[in-house]
């Protein structure tokens, strides 16, 4: 882990590497995994170096940017339905903003190979819906876990699996578009579970592009529902009450 330290996520940023530090309310515990975080105008000092992981920068840099665009085009759909300008979220979330705060996130849940039978009982995530906008996941095949409740079967606690297809991006909608759309666009309640007996036991690797508007936008539904805020203190609010810092 030692060399992964200098690279360590501040409590106020949401970049660089935290280890089970994620603690989700509906939990209480932290979620049992790493996770290394990039949110464009937040890195400085936190890229590994060229000569120690050649291409990671620039791959995942093109990666951001492509998950970016993908983003964008689903948000125009979502916009237009709402009332909004089509490329609104687009004016929202420029890339170029110093502002800006999507971010993109390699998690490394812990191997549970040689895992004590009471591991199993906890969660590898924790329920929780996104902050964001709209969440775009990309899983591997064979590291299932995901589990969804959507707005609308909360009442009735269905937790749908979904199991990881080669090339499928899953899509949430997070808890700032649900505002922003006077909760007619209903946020995703989703958890991960551990592997059962008989099941992968490996680690699992996710990758989620989260979409969230720069910091200036004014979160504003059309039918003024909740009072403005900007995404800035909506994100701030949110991250707050996710994490702990961890004294050592
Ligand atoms: O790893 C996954 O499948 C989901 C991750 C997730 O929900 C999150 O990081 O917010
Ligand atoms: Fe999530």
């Amino acid at each position: 882990m030692s060399e992964k330290e200098v690279f360590k996520k501040k409590p106020t940023v949401n970049a660089g590497w935290e280890y089970c530090s994620q603690v989700r309310p509906s939990t209480g515990t932290p979620d049992n995994k790493e996770s290394y975080q990039i949110t464009l105008p937040e890195m400085d000092n936190l890229w590994p170096d060229e000569q120690v992981l050649p291409g990671f920068q620039a791959k995942l840099l093109q990666f951001e940017e492509d998950n970016w665009r993908l983003a964008m085009k689903i948000l125009s759909c979502f916009a237009e339905k709402l009332g909004f300008e089509k490329d609104f979220f687009v004016e929202c979330c420029k890339r170029s903003s110093p502002g800006y705060q999507c971010t993109l996130r390699l998690i490394h849940y812990m191997s549970m190979e040689n895992a004590k039978p009471e591991d199993f009982k906890q969660w590898r995530a924790g329920a929780h819906s996104d902050f964001d906008c709209l969440t775009l996941l990309h899983l591997r095949e064979g590291e299932g876990g995901l589990q969804l409740c959507p707005g609308n079967e909360i009442s009735s606690n269905a937790w749908t699996e979904v199991t990881p297809v080669a090339g499928a991006v899953t899509c949430n909608i997070g808890d700032m578009l649900m505002r922003w759309s006077d909760d007619k666009l209903k946020s995703t309640f989703h958890r991960v579970r551990m592997p059962q007996p008989g099941e992968y036991l490996g680690p699992r690797l996710s990758v989620p592009f989260f979409c969230q508007a720069n910091r200036e936008a004014v979160i504003e539904g059309p039918e003024g529902k909740y009072p403005p805020i900007t995404a800035e203190d909506y994100i701030y609010q949110r991250l707050h009450a996710n994490f702990v810092q961890k004294h050592k």
